[in-house]
């Protein structure tokens, strides 16, 4: 068959145009609202809407059950393919596709480019029996000739598992109202998603938006029978939503609060879980979720990784410290009376649900200090980050928790978190078990960690992380890696964003007994990670101890005071 494909809704682009991409497509059975809820969103988002079926009945000019009569189903899918091909690389509103499309291979792999090209692609999932319903009252389907509700449950149990499979967004419906049911839709269009893998890594997302925590039922998967909810009280109106969110997911739920900050991440602490868990009967296949700032997340993993030898867990930070950094890649642990992380294990969460409606009640102290693992991010790998972070730190400075999800920080914010995640996740995919390159992350921590335990923690991770930058600078001017100009711009931007470049607070024995204690350290030698460039960190062996001591006497004092 020889069709013309010159669609009314496609943009006419040059050839060495780049293509343009639909902002959603939808898949979805028959009747789950694929038109009516993809048309109300497209409307609200004043975007175009195309349905494939409508396009292939305006392209072969005649409506589907005509066509599948005259030329069969195979004709038809050939022609349903190369419409959805070309919509794909060409139309830049909301696509639903029909049904029965996503089970075609080729349409699965045009899909898969789409997105690893950043796409969306929303299973938009009912309830089965409203579903049926309403297929049926729409009359005419082909598919659904004969016994039409033992059709579309065979179909339901062919194409759902695909479904799943290849959608990296599925949104329930199930009692909402189409208006509710479009805007669930297009907080999810408009999420973030970083896909996590790797050697030794079961895949994950790392999905950041407003309501990227209504995704938590769908994370955990339907395996788990109890959860463990573990919180700080400090989040507990974040918390509260998750319950009510796992408990309508079928969930049974065990709430357990835990000491803030620090003071959570103690063996005493996981001792009291463990106990929790064995009392409430946690098999492994039931799970965990951690949520709350990054002391809450490691331990939450701690515990998943422990309990049982490994059971599932999904993070859900609520700091950005959290968002950027500890939520993913699997680092968990506590400490000790001697250190910082001292024990704890490499373990992957299945999912990290970064919330951005979560940071309307985060202190704008705690919003800072999180910027000092963004801007790590930025100096190690992503300079676009710092760029990023000079020109909006008059704003992000200013960060209020109350305003912040009406303000054009938001995009702002999000922006910085996609692109340190993206960080994040490039060095733990290529090394999770930090033999080499992933120690990269580490940059400024060597210091940083030394000085939370000598401020017995009440100096936040995040600022520690900011002065042992500026020390690693120092070291790497004196090494002759970089020169001064560099070590200034550690000083300026971190300065400019309200972070600290100085500390004063003990001797240089004390710090370097800690030093040694840091994972990078071998033997009794030092390892540091420095850098050669802004975004081109290396290793620095053993350097001579005299510029260890000078660079911890030049964060000493604050020369842009
Ligand atoms: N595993 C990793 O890869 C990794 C990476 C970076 C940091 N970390 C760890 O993360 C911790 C630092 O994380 P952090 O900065 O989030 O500290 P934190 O967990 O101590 O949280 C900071 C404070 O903010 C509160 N808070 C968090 N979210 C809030 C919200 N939305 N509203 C109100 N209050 C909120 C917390 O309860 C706490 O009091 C350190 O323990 C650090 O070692 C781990
Ligand atoms: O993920 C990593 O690897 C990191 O090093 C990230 C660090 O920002 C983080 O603070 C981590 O917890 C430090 O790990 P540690 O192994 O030095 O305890």
């Amino acid at each position: 068959m020889n069709h013309q494909y010159t669609a009314r809704h496609v943009r006419r682009r040059a050839d060495n145009e780049d293509p343009v991409r639909p902002r959603a497509v939808i898949i979805g059975m028959m009747g789950a609202g694929k038109t009516r809820i993809g048309s109300l969103s497209a409307r609200i988002l004043d975007l175009d809407f195309v349905d494939a079926d409508h396009e292939i009945e305006r392209v072969v000019g005649m409506n589907i059950p005509q066509y599948f009569e005259r030329y069969g189903e195979p004709a038809f899918r050939d022609v349903e393919r190369d419409v959805i091909h070309r919509m794909l690389h060409d139309f830049d509103g909301i696509f639903a596709l029909g049904g029965g499309a996503p089970m075609t291979p080729a349409v699965q792999d045009d899909l898969r480019d789409y997105m690893d090209h950043g796409g969306k692609v929303i299973y938009l999932m009912a309830d089965p029996r409203e579903a049926m319903m309403r297929a049926h009252r729409g009359g005419g389907r082909p598919m659904l000739q004969g016994n039409a509700q033992e059709r579309w449950m065979n179909l339901y149990e062919q194409r759902d598992p695909v479904f799943r499979n290849l959608a990296n967004v599925v949104v329930h419906t199930y009692g909402m109202t189409p208006r509710a049911a479009a805007q669930r839709m297009i907080e999810m269009a408009n999420e973030r998603i970083v896909h996590v893998t790797g050697e030794g890594i079961e895949p994950y997302n790392v999905q950041i938006g407003e309501g990227a925590l209504n995704q938590l039922g769908q994370c955990l998967g339907e395996e788990p029978v109890r959860v463990a909810l573990i919180h700080t009280q400090s989040v507990s109106r974040h918390s509260n939503r998750a319950r009510t969110l796992l408990r309508r997911s079928g969930y049974e739920v065990t709430d357990i609060m835990i000491p803030d900050a620090e003071a959570g991440k103690t063996v005493t602490v996981a001792n009291g879980v463990w106990e929790r868990l064995g009392n409430e009967g946690f098999t492994r296949s039931d799970a965990i979720v951690g949520l709350g700032g990054g002391a809450c997340t490691d331990v939450a993993g701690f515990i998943a990784a422990t309990w049982m030898r490994g059971i599932r867990y999904v993070n859900c930070p609520t700091s950005l410290l959290a968002m950027v950094d500890a939520s993913t890649g699997g680092k968990t642990g506590i400490n000790t009376p001697q250190g910082k992380n001292l024990v704890g294990s490499f373990y992957t969460p299945a999912g990290v649900l970064a919330d951005l409606k979560t940071l309307n009640t985060l202190p704008n102290d705690i919003f800072i200090e999180g910027l000092g693992e963004v801007a790590k991010c930025g100096f190690i790998s992503d300079p676009e980050i710092l760029r990023i972070l000079h020109e909006h730190a008059a704003q992000l400075r200013a960060f209020d928790g109350a305003t912040f999800l009406e303000s054009p920080l938001k995009d702002v914010v999000a922006e910085l978190i996609e692109r340190s995640v993206r960080v994040k996740a490039y060095h733990v995919s290529n090394d999770l078990r930090e033999r080499g390159l992933r120690e990269f992350l580490n940059y400024g921590h060597t210091m940083g960690h030394a000085i939370e335990q000598l401020e017995h923690f009440r100096w936040r991770h995040g600022n520690a992380v900011a002065v042992g930058m500026v020390y690693a600078a120092e070291l790497a001017a004196l090494t002759g890696h970089i020169d001064e100009s560099l070590v200034e711009r550690h000083r300026e931007l971190l300065t400019e964003l309200g972070l600290p470049t100085s500390w004063n607070h003990a001797s240089f024995d004390d710090v370097l007994t800690l030093m040694h204690r840091d994972k990078k350290a071998r033997g009794n030698t030092l390892r540091f990670v420095v850098l050669d460039k802004e975004g081109l960190p290396t290793r620095l062996e053993d350097p001579p101890m005299d510029a260890v001591e000078e660079a911890f006497h030049r964060i000493q004092t604050n020369p842009t005071k």
